[in-house]
């Protein structure tokens, strides 16, 4: 007999994928798995180094579970990091305990022969048999999503040698040698094609793009750093996986957002805490899927100012293809019980 619902996504993170509103709607947070949560710090002094535990497959699946655990998020996000790819290339990567990422810094195409995609093997198989338990472990009804950074913002840590304000290593890179700076993209923009697609064929039912530092280029720099390296991944994972739907996070480029999407031809995109919540409007009437806005201090905070906004973002965004969401990560001094409350005023609110 023909069942009407046969073709319904029995997750429902994917529904605003196939172009349709789902109320409530769909919701997990950036770094939903944390140092806010106690039994993530228990795990993460067990486990060694940071990367230790990113290369853990069965620690780095019960980090990613513990989020849904306790509240039932409609999507988990694989625990690994951007950090993994250089890592996984050759450079030398490693977390500072409270101080944050430290590589030995790639300044030019000399330092580039340090790496070579043949290295990537063993480390991105290791995220992938994450991925493979994850697949098996979360209930049926939770999307799994996959994920890597943008190669522009990848590169801004490998020739920084750390996270900054304002990037200036990978700017002035590649103002000085455009065909020195391109050859990094271009290797980041192949590792990340091989990594997004090996975590696909692991059970990976969705792709995010973080481009964290989108937002620090002039609009000529953007179109050749941030746009096109985008399109040419999102062009490659179509081709060999074309029902897996690519989020993309080009943050502080509210701006640019239009130009983003059409350029590069992501399925979605999440969105800062500065984009207004009109700009989200007309991009989900597009059709796009628009994931976002709430500040994380918000989170922070909690209490009344917490469910009037994230009430006013669900009623701006009814009807349209939306994804409840952050505008940036989930910050370590976050009261886990204010989680609780926002999954529960998302759900009572966009009912
Ligand atoms: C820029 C960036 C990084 N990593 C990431 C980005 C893009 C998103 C963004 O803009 O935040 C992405 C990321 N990092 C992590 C995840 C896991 C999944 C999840 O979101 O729950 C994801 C998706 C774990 C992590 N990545 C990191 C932690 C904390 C480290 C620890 O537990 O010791 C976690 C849980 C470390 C990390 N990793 C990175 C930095 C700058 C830091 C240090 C800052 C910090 O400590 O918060 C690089």
């Amino acid at each position: 007999m023909h069942d009407p619902n046969a073709n319904q996504p029995l997750k429902r993170f994917l529904t605003p994928f196939s172009g349709k509103a789902v109320q409530p709607p769909p919701v997990w947070l950036m770094r939903q798995a944390g140092r806010y949560l106690p039994e993530y710090r228990k795990i993460r002094s067990e486990a060694g180094t940071f990367l230790d535990l990113c290369y853990s497959p069965k620690l780095a699946a019960e980090v990613t579970l513990q989020p849904i655990r306790r509240y039932g998020f409609d999507a988990a996000i694989l625990f690994s990091d951007i950090l993994v790819v250089p890592d996984a290339l050759g450079q030398n990567v490693r977390f500072a305990e409270g101080e944050g990422p430290r590589l030995e810094p790639i300044k030019s195409v000399d330092d580039l022969r340090r790496l070579t995609l043949s290295n990537t093997h063993y480390k991105f198989a290791k995220v992938c048999e994450t991925v493979a338990l994850l697949a098996r472990e979360l209930p049926r009804e939770t999307a799994l999503i996959g994920f890597c950074g943008a190669p522009w913002t990848v590169a801004t840590y490998m020739a920084e040698g750390r996270g900054s304000t304002d990037q200036a290593a990978a700017r002035s890179w590649a103002y000085r040698d455009r065909q020195g700076f391109s050859q990094l993209i271009d290797l980041l923009t192949e590792a990340s094609i091989v990594y997004l697609s090996n975590q696909v064929e692991a059970g990976a039912n969705a792709l995010q793009i973080f481009d964290s530092w989108a937002g620090s280029l002039a609009d000529d720099e953007f179109e050749r750093w941030v746009i096109a390296p985008t399109a040419r991944i999102v062009t490659e994972i179509r081709r060999r996986h074309p029902k897996v739907p690519i989020i993309g996070f080009p943050r502080g480029a509210a701006a640019s957002l239009q130009k983003y999407i059409d350029g590069t031809n992501v399925d979605g995109v999440s969105c800062d805490t500065a984009c207004p919540l009109s700009v989200m409007q007309a991009i989900a009437k597009t059709g796009k899927v628009v994931q976002g806005n709430l500040d994380p201090l918000l989170l922070v905070a909690g209490g009344d100012a917490l469910d009037a906004r994230a009430g006013a973002i669900c009623e701006a965004m009814a009807g349209l293809p939306f994804v409840f969401n952050l505008g940036h990560g989930i910050v370590p001094e976050t009261p886990p019980e204010n989680v609780a409350r926002l999954v529960q005023r998302v759900r009572e609110k966009g009912n």
